[in-house]
């Protein structure tokens, strides 16, 4: 679905490895590793340095960036709404190609596990976590085949991490997407990822599938991140 030929960026050499359609592929290594630096070559937040990256075959540059960025959907570590109400948030990326169908507000919300009620209100006055579940529906509003999530519950508290968690293994599963999740927490790896990447210095480590490799790490790199 995806594919990453002899990319550089930044902190990034040389990466090359594929992910499949359906993957839930968890990158994850120390800080400053380049996890996130990755996740924004994959919608085009960043372009290699060098290299190619493919998307369904396709040099990911010729793909339009509006459809590109529908497709490839993100979800940051920290809700970035723009002000307005619940609505106007869910309506933005379907609209630009006015793709809106009006009522899709009930299904989105409901992916979310958010009141129908709650589409009136300006976005500055919900909490963290609600905040964090418009993100989500305003991503999934797109229609996207694969999910971007950078850090998705890091800064929420531990119910409303644990609920969001929930929502996005619910939709994951009953959407059929791919995702490619960064995270530092290895037991949310294992819960929701199937295959994982450890980077380690700008490159990846090792690879496997997921919780397996976490069990039965073969680099010293691994074991070492995993001792932690
Ligand atoms: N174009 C660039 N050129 C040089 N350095 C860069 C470039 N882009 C990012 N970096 C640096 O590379 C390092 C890795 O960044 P990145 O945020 O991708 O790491 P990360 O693994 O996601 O870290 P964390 O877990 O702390 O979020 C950072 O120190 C960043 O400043």
């Amino acid at each position: 679905m995806i594919e990453f030929k002899n990319v550089s960026h930044g902190p990034l050499e040389n990466l090359s490895f594929k992910i499949e359609q359906n993957d839930r592929a968890i990158l994850f290594g120390p800080s400053g590793a380049g996890k996130s630096t990755m996740l924004f070559l994959f919608n085009r937040l960043k372009d290699p340095e060098q290299g190619e990256i493919f998307y369904k075959g396709k040099p990911i540059e010729e793909v339009p960036i509006t459809t590109l960025r529908q497709k490839v959907g993100l979800l940051l570590q920290s809700p970035n709404l723009f002000p307005g109400t619940v609505l106007d948030n869910l309506k933005y990326g379907p609209s630009l190609t006015n793709s809106w169908e009006p009522g899709a507000e009930e299904k989105l919300l409901e992916y979310v596990q958010l009141p129908l009620d709650i589409k009136d209100r300006d976005v500055d006055h919900l909490s963290g976590g609600q905040q964090q579940r418009v993100s989500l529906a305003r991503t999934l509003a797109n229609e996207p085949e694969v999910l971007l999530l950078d850090e998705p519950t890091s800064a929420l508290d531990n119910k409303t991490a644990e609920d969001i968690e929930h929502v996005l293994k619910e939709l994951i599963e009953a959407h059929n997407l791919t995702m490619v999740m960064v995270t530092h927490q290895m037991d949310q790896a294992r819960r929701l990822g199937t295959k994982g990447l450890f980077m380690h210095e700008g490159r990846i480590q090792e690879t496997g599938e997921l919780p397996g490799m976490l069990d039965d790490p073969k680099t010293k790199e691994l074991k070492e991140y995993l001792q932690e």
